[in-house]
Formats: structure tokens, C-alpha cells, sequence
């Protein structure tokens, strides 16, 4: 295994300097019912910067986290309290202040029946009540090709800079060091993963995006009737990076079957991984499945704004297993876990092997398809879609 040193971690800059003044977001109270919540570990990003043996502790944390709970908490990732603050004053600002005209709102609107996301997504399209029905979730999709096409309205211009900055903080810096830490995982040199999968060049290549969402309070009369604001599911790149926030409604499935809260810990990031790392690493690095439900009773009334970071691969990435990597070689493929097994019946069964970019828009196009066919695993009831010539099975 190569070490090949990164810099050390910068910190984020975002210059304010010579902008409209926009509201500060108030961060919602934490709840104080007594949940059940994931136990996560935390894994301090700063440690790559450190001595061997500390490189060493954070790869370790990194594969006990990755392969046992699924999900981690990132710290010491360089975007310090203030900025996190800017970046949710700013999503905050364009979700429910003045930002987005009606008209902006019709000319951005992504174009969701193509499975392209850019843009701005009306609160219909992911819900479980129906595809046009309302799902209380706005967001604003920001890809490489807002900038390089200027899509980004007019209002937001001023800020397009630190949305910029921020993205490309979450994409080049933390999700480039995080795919050091994989390629370290799986017994590959440093750069492996990062050459391999994300592209590079550019801020957020191919089909990365940063989304800034709101998700509104459920109507009174239909509370009772909702569970879940977004639907079960994995993500379909190879990371997915959210800073925590108070509204306590993100879930993630356990090994063990159970649903459980993911934690709020201030100023930390949330990360899992998506169907490319599980594919590409054999089912050993799972793309852990997770839900938002609707927030818990002392959270019911207030916006949750979240910001995501979804790490994408290369459009022609080959979505098939490393099956050179040393720690496949140890200890094999795992073809029991979920979305890796998918794809190893798929082709088994003469299927071709897809490439990420079918992969993703296939699935940007199903998501939360009504039509998908129900079918009961082990007893319990799941839907299943192809994606790419994949069977994809998720638990409803
Ligand atoms: O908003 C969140 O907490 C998670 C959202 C999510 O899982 C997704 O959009 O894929
Ligand atoms: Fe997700």
C-alpha cells in the first residue's frame, strides 16, 4: 500500500464581503423526548494529517464504523462553526425567504420524468402519498453544470460563490480524503478510489450535487396518516455528506433490522455510503439504507432545513466489484448483502453490467415509483424496481 501525504485540511473559506444581507437561521430546539438512538462512532477527519499511528486509528474507526453501524460522524473536516452557520442562513434564505421568485421557481424547475435533478424540485415527486401529490420537501439541486450553464436565478447570484466553496469543500477536500481513507480500507494505494471514481477537475464533475432542502411541518390533518417523509432507500453515488441538525427525523436500518434516530451532534458531518462503494467493494462497505420519518412529537412544527452533499462517480464508472482489492481477496464478496446481491443475480442471470450514469438515472427516474412490484423476502414486504438491469429491493 502506497502512502501518498494530502495536504493538510484546509479550512473553508467564505467571503460574505459586499453581499446582500440575508436572515440568520435559528437552529430548531433539540428534542428532549427519550428516543432510540443509533450509536454512532466519530471519526476525527484531522487524524489523516497526523502521525502513522494516528492514520492508522482513522482508518480503523473509519472500517468499524462503515462496516458495523453504516453510518459515521465526521469532525475536525475543516468548515468551522461560523461557516456552517452561513451555509444554513444561506439554504435557510433560499428555501423559505425571498430568493426564489414563482417565476424563477417554474424556470429552474427540474425535469424529474427525464431523471435530471438540476434545479429547483417542487414539494411533489418523492412523497409516499403519490408522485403529485404534495411531499413537503422543497429543495434547490445544485450541479457543476448550474454554473458552467449559469442555472442559477437570479437572486442567488451574489451567494453562487460560497454555495461553490462549500460544495466544492465537501467534494475535493473531505469526500477526496474520505476516498483515501476507503482505498486504505480496502488495501488500494491512496489515490485508487479517488482515480477511479469521482472524476476530476472540476468542482462537482459529472452528477455530483449539493442540495439545499426544506422540509415542512406535516399538515395537522395528515400526521396522524404519515410515518415517513422520504422513503427508505440508499444512495446511489459512492458518499453522501450532510452536516447534522437538530430536527430529529433522519433514520438509519441497523444490521440487526431495527430503525434507529441518527444522532444530532452540532457542528459534526453526517456520512454514509452509497450503491457504488457497496457494488465496487464486493458488499463489504455497505450502502446503508435510511429514511426520514416526520419529526418526533416536540419537532412537529418546524422547518428542518438540510443540506446535502451527494458524491457521485464517473458516468462510465463500471459498477462492478474491485476484485483485485486485497481485503476482497482476504475475505471475499459478501453476496448477501442487499444491493451488491442485486447486482451479483442480475448478472448472473445474463444481465450486462451497468455504468453508474445508467445506473443513477434509472434511479433518479424510479425513485419512489408507485408501480414498482410488491414481493414479500423473508416475510417481510419489499418493492422491487430494476434499475440497470438490476433488481433493487427495498423494504416498505
Ligand atoms: O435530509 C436528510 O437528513 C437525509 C436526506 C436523504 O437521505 C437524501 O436526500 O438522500
Ligand atoms: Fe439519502
Amino acid at each position: 500500500m502506497t502512502i501518498q501525504p494530502l495536504p493538510p485540511l484546509p479550512r473553508l473559506k467564505l467571503d460574505k464581503s459586499g453581499k446582500p444581507t440575508i436572515p440568520s437561521w435559528v437552529a430548531p430546539p433539540e428534542t428532549k423526548l427519550d428516543l432510540e438512538w443509533q450509536s454512532l462512532r466519530v471519526l476525527d477527519l484531522s487524524l489523516l494529517d497526523g502521525t502513522p499511528e494516528q492514520q492508522k486509528e482513522c482508518q480503523d474507526i473509519c472500517q468499524s464504523a462503515l462496516t458495523n453501524e453504516g453510518f459515521l460522524l465526521l469532525v475536525g473536516h475543516g468548515v468551522a462553526e461560523e461557516d456552517m452557520q452561513r451555509v444554513f442562513d444561506i439554504a435557510n434564505w433560499i428555501m423559505l425567504g425571498d430568493a426564489l421568485s414563482e417565476a424563477d421557481k417554474k424556470e429552474y424547475e427540474w425535469d424529474r420524468e427525464n431523471g435530471d435533478w438540476m434545479g429547483y424540485k417542487p414539494p411533489k415527486g418523492w412523497g409516499e402519498r403519490g408522485r403529485d401529490d404534495n411531499d413537503n420537501i422543497e429543495a434547490y439541486n445544485f450541479y457543476g453544470a448550474c454554473w458552467e450553464q449559469n442555472k442559477i436565478p437570479p437572486r442567488i447570484r451574489p451567494f453562487a460563490d460560497e454555495i461553490l466553496a462549500y460544495a466544492d469543500h465537501m467534494h475535493n477536500e473531505v469526500g477526496r480524503r474520505l476516498s483515501v481513507i476507503l482505498s486504505r480500507i480496502l488495501g488500494l494505494g491512496d489515490n485508487h478510489l479517488w482515480d477511479l471514481i469521482p472524476g476530476k477537475g472540476s468542482v462537482l464533475p459529472h452528477s455530483s450535487y449539493c442540495r439545499f432542502q426544506v422540509y415542512h411541518p406535516i399538515e395537522a390533518d395528515q400526521r396522524e396518516a404519515t410515518q415517513n417523509i422520504l422513503p427508505n432507500h440508499t444512495d446511489h453515488g459512492w458518499s453522501t455528506l450532510l452536516p447534522s441538525q437538530p430536527v430529529t427525523c433522519l433514520q438509519m436500518l441497523g444490521k440487526d433490522g431495527q430503525w434507529r434516530f441518527v444522532p444530532y451532534m452540532r457542528g459534526a458531518l453526517v456520512c454514509n455510503l452509497g450503491d457504488v462503494m457497496e457494488i465496487l467493494s464486493g458488499g463489504i462497505l455497505k450502502a446503508t439504507r435510511h429514511r426520514v420519518t416526520k419529526p418526533v412529537a416536540d419537532q412537529l412544527d418546524y422547518e428542518r432545513i438540510s443540506v446535502c452533499s451527494f458524491n457521485h462517480a464517473n458516468q462510465d464508472l463500471t459498477m462492478a466489484p474491485l476484485l483485485d482489492a486485497p481485503l476482497i481477496k482476504k475475505i471475499g464478496v459478501q453476496p448477501n448483502s442487499e444491493v451488491y446481491g442485486a447486482f451479483v443475480k442480475a448478472t448472473e442471470a445474463g444481465e450486462e453490467i451497468p455504468k453508474f450514469g445508467e445506473w443513477k438515472t434509472l434511479r433518479n427516474k424510479n425513485a419512489q415509483e408507485p408501480t414498482s412490484k410488491k414481493v414479500v423476502i423473508n416475510g417481510v414486504p419489499h418493492t422491487e424496481n430494476i434499475v440497470g438491469g438490476v433488481k433493487v429491493y427495498r423494504q416498505v
